[in-house]
């Protein structure tokens, strides 16, 4: 049996964080290395295993980065990106790349390391979502030229701790339906007063936050007489985790570029 792969989950300490340590150690294949959190976290020292509820797995919650580890795994807050583009860099270490939220020049400097490391990046790593995406650019090719028009908007809802909005996954449906609409396309967020008539060529956001959700995104597709609905909506994170272990298993043995989640899944 070749060795398993040995990551380092980077945000470990939050809600996704313990949940890729948990289904992490669970995979014979997979090796947890480190568990990086930044250097006032409260936490540091407690037991990563111990703090994903699966009890002790040796790994403490550090600050320092490892220098064993075969890919990084990153959930954790755009301000904590640009040291750990750095670090992968400087070690020569691939990255799973999942935080929401980052400037262009966080997003420009991504992609100059991706000219050095593997780098998969996405905002969501769930199976689901990225077929829906796939799905709802075909609903866009189909219904473009519908008579009367077609309007798009994108609700998406999320937890009440979310930082960001509206998500990633909400931008980047958005990015890709307008692919398909066109360069004119408009990307409006929420409306309020005298607004006047839609217009035919703008996508609507809309940022719902309540309670404890973990993902929801409905694509509406309204037109006159009809509508579709896209709804594609998680029930736990472990989508998430899940498909962030795929990405890294995946990126063993890649050359430097970057990639997204839908050549993980081969869609
Ligand atoms: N691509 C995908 O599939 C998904 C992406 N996400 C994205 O992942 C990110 C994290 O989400 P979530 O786990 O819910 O958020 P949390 O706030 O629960 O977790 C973020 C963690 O990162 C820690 N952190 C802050 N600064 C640093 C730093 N400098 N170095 C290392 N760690 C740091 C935070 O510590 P502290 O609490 O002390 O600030 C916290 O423990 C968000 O951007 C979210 O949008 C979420 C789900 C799926
Ligand atoms: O913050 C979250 O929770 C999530 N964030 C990602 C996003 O912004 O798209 C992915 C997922 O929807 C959960």
């Amino acid at each position: 049996m070749s060795a398993p792969l040995r990551i380092a989950v980077h945000g470990a300490a939050g809600r996704m964080g313990r949940r890729v340590i948990a289904l992490a150690t669970a995979d014979k294949k997979i090796e947890v290395v480190a568990a990086i959190e930044h250097d006032q976290h409260n936490l540091l020292g407690t037991d990563a295993g111990e703090l994903a509820g699966i009890g002790a797995i040796d790994v403490p919650l550090s600050s320092k980065w490892p220098s064993d580890a075969d890919v990084v795994i990153d959930f954790s807050l755009p301000e904590a990106i640009d040291r750990c583009i750095d670090k992968c860099v400087s070690h020569n270490t691939s990255l799973v790349l999942a935080t929401t939220g980052m400037t262009d020049e966080q997003v420009e400097r991504l992609r100059d390391a991706a000219d050095k490391i593997p780098v998969v990046w996405a905002p969501s790593m769930s199976l689901a979502v990225n077929l829906s995406m796939k799905v709802a650019q075909q609903i866009t090719e189909k219904l473009m030229s519908v008579p009367g028009g077609l309007d798009v908007e994108i609700i998406e809802r999320h937890h009440r701790f979310k930082a960001d909005a509206p998500s990633g996954t909400a931008l980047k449906f958005g990015d890709m339906i307008a692919e398909k609409l066109g360069d004119d396309t408009k990307h409006v967020h929420g409306r309020e007063g005298h607004t006047g008539k839609r217009t035919q060529n703008e996508i609507g956001y809309h940022a719902v936050r309540v309670g404890d959700n973990p993902g929801e995104h409905t694509i509406v597709f309204g037109m006159l007489g009809e509508r579709i609905e896209l709804n594609v909506a998680a029930s736990n994170r472990d989508c998430y985790a899940g498909g962030s272990l795929a990405a890294a298993k995946w990126l063993s043995g890649r050359s430097a570029g970057m990639y997204d989640m839908f050549d993980v899944l081969e869609m």
